[in-house]
């Protein structure tokens, strides 16, 4: 559509605007009597300012400010479904984090205007058990089945009062809701993995949050990525929701024809400015009353898209949609000091507000998680179990590097140990340093690449309240122990065979449990690492410095008199540094070597002689006893770290 110039400055001409209410739209579906027990929430934003501090120059030294939010303001009732709509850039998933109390997921941030609940300012501890927020990104474990991943989440976050026979009805419920009965049984799936299709992942997405029956959704993007077929799905099953009672607030990019239609108010957004709010069906006629009319069958979302965008193609016409969205935004000042006239509240639906009830009067049950400490173990470490023996692929692949390098590395140096002289003890050493490295390597980089992506799964869980960062991080840790335990097993038994390394049952024992221990500090390291990058490039990008610095700290490379003194404290933080030392002294001190008639009067005749030349080091129990609180500093490290960049509501609005 072409305007000039003059057209801004005109006043707006706001005719009086009629709103057809579509009679089936108010049609609710049938509610359950756990649906029933939900308590109706209007959420009310006033005057909303936003903006974040940018840091530029060099250093970062200068901080500016950036206003992404202006004054925004709207009200949404139970049973009604507000799109927020605007071109890419225009605040739409800011204002939805306002809105749903994340604002810190912005950064440091400045903010003003109020939030309200049922009129009151909301009280976050309830705020979190009546609403629920569905990202954009559907971050769900691939391996598990559509009604694995949602009972899950049911058993996890419906009270402990609640009967497990009813805890299992409300899966079975919302599946049904949620048209998801037909793939129960079929893994979620991602990109890579195949799974239910991109719509069906999208409500499983959305059950996962319905389970605890929400009062508020809260939903960004919901059909992006989407076909048009599963995006009309989506969007005809949140107005069902809405239907039922529950508010549900969306952003939504460029929906068609059919999908707008399902709008019940809508909100425009550009440069973070509101451009309209109000029934959606009454935008066409209020853009026509200052000027735009919308061409007969035209799309209306993409004719309020093109008129509210900023167009960057050129100078000239930049200025021009500068100036257009100056003129709307007058026009929509003036639009709203007139709304109570324009839009009376008996013609607004109605008919779930005398659910509505203060939240400070809900009386809801504020304890933080509703499972209790074991319970919530239980089922994650069940997860996690399921989780690892269903990643085939990694598990094959793991096998086989254990069993090439047990035999690879077997065949380097085979029969070494049963010929060891004063001639070859050296290559024992270096058959010791390999079996601790090896194995840390590979626990190590399957650590750094599946944390980071795991742990966007678990920061959208734990956002939702579904269980403490403890229960999770210790089921995952307990869990993986038996794959280790048993790929250490084939690792250990196939090189300690095939080289001949001292055949004693304790020394066999003792270097096996040296070993494992290892694989695990090395895996804690990892963890601690991955789990403060903020993602897995930069995850393995880092954790190989860590590792290499262990190694060459580790004793093999650089004998403990080769250290220079501003670096001794690297060796003591070097957890190989420890496992070499306690493999060594398992080995060598009862070592005969063959040729020990031969050997020259100074020479390094016994296994006692290998350890002294080695340098002083610290007893066998005393380097078991510092690998150990090593690895353990790693895992406690490792969990201050997740708590730490735990979700972060935030009680400013
Ligand atoms: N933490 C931040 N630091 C700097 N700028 C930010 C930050 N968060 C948002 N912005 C800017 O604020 C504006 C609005 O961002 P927002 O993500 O809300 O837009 P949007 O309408 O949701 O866009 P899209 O549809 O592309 O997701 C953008 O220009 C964005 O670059």
């Amino acid at each position: 559509m072409q305007s000039t110039v003059s057209e801004y400055s005109e006043e707006p001409q706001l005719s009086s605007i009629q709103i057809d209410k579509d009679p089936e739209e108010s049609v609710a579906p049938r509610a359950s009597s756990f649906e029933q027990n939900r308590i109706g929430v209007c959420l009310e934003f006033n005057d909303v300012h936003f903006g974040v501090y940018q840091s530029q120059g060099l250093f970062h030294r200068k901080t500016t400010e950036k206003e992404i939010l202006k004054g925004v303001s709207g009200i949404v009732k139970p049973g009604q479904l507000l799109a927020i709509m605007g071109a890419s850039g225009a605040g739409k998933s800011t204002l939805l984090n306002v809105l749903a109390g994340r604002m810190s997921s912005s950064g440091k941030y400045f903010a003003s205007g109020s939030v309200l609940l049922n009129g009151e300012k909301r009280e976050f501890s309830i705020f979190k058990k009546i609403s629920a927020y569905v990202m954009q990104d559907d971050n769900m474990f691939a391996e598990l089945t559509v009604e694995e991943q949602i009972t899950l989440s049911c058993l996890l976050r419906l009270p402990n009062s609640m009967s497990m026979e009813k805890k299992k009805q409300r899966v079975q419920e919302v599946m049904q809701q949620m048209g998801l009965t037909h793939v129960a049984n079929t893994m979620i799936g991602s990109e890579t993995k195949r799974g239910v299709s991109g719509g069906e992942r999208k409500r499983v997405s959305i059950a996962t949050e319905l389970v605890t029956n929400p009062s508020l959704l809260f939903l960004d993007e919901p059909t992006s990525g989407l076909d048009s077929f599963n995006a009309q799905n989506v969007m005809q099953t949140l107005l069902q929701l809405a239907k039922s009672g529950r508010t549900v607030v969306t952003t939504i990019h460029q929906p068609r024809s059919d999908i707008f239609n399902m709008f019940d108010m809508l909100m425009l957004l550009s440069e973070g400015r509101v451009m309209y709010f109000g029934p959606a069906k009454a935008a066409v006629d209020y853009f026509a009353s200052i000027g735009y009319p919308c061409p007969e069958h035209y799309n209306p979302a993409d004719f309020f898209l093109d008129i509210i965008s900023r167009d960057g193609r050129s100078k000239e016409a930049e200025q021009e949609s500068q100036k257009k969205i100056e003129y709307l935004a007058q026009c929509f000042e003036k639009y709203q000091a007139q709304q109570t006239e324009v839009f009376p509240d008996a013609e607004l639906d109605d008919e779930y507000m005398g659910q509505l009830v203060k939240p400070s009067e809900t009386g809801f049950n504020e304890q933080k998680f509703a499972s209790p400490y074991l319970f919530e173990f239980l089922l994650l470490a069940q997860r996690a179990f399921k989780l690892e023996t269903r990643e085939k692929a990694s598990n094959i692949a793991r096998i086989a590097q254990t069993l090439f390098f047990g035999v690879f590395l077997g065949l380097i140096w085979l029969n070494k140990g049963r010929n060891i002289s004063y001639h070859n003890y050296e290559a024992i050493c270096g058959v010791l340093f390999f079996l601790l490295i090896n194995q840390s390597f590979i626990s190590a980089f399957g650590t750094v690449f599946v944390l980071p992506l795991e742990r966007t799964i678990v920061l959208r869980e734990r956002t939702s309240g579904m269980y403490r960062v403890s229960t999770y991080y210790l089921s995952k840790t307990l869990v993986e122990l038996p794959r280790n335990l048993i790929l250490c097993v084939l690792y250990v038994v196939l090189l300690y065979w095939m080289v001949g390394l001292h055949a004693t049952a304790r020394d066999f024992f003792l270097s096996y449990v040296i070993v494992f221990l290892t694989v695990l500090t090395a895996e804690g390291l990892a963890s601690a690492v991955a789990s403060s990058a903020p993602n897995p490039q930069v995850a393995a990008a880092i954790t190989p410095a860590f590792i290499v610095i262990s190694l060459l700290f580790g004793g093999f490379f650089l004998s403990s008199g080769q250290v220079p003194n501003y670096f001794i404290w690297l060796k003591y933080l070097s957890f190989i540094y420890y496992a070499y030392g306690s493999l060594l002294q398992v080995q060598f001190p009862h070592w005969t070597f063959v040729d020990q008639a031969s050997c020259p009067v100074d020479g390094v005749c016994t296994g006692q002689d290998v350890l002294q030349k080695l340098g002083p080091g610290l007893p066998l129990g005393g380097n078991i006893g510092l690998l150990i609180t090593l690895l353990v500093s790693f895992r406690i490290l490792t969990y201050a770290i997740l708590r730490l960049r735990g979700p972060k509501f935030d009680q400013t609005l």
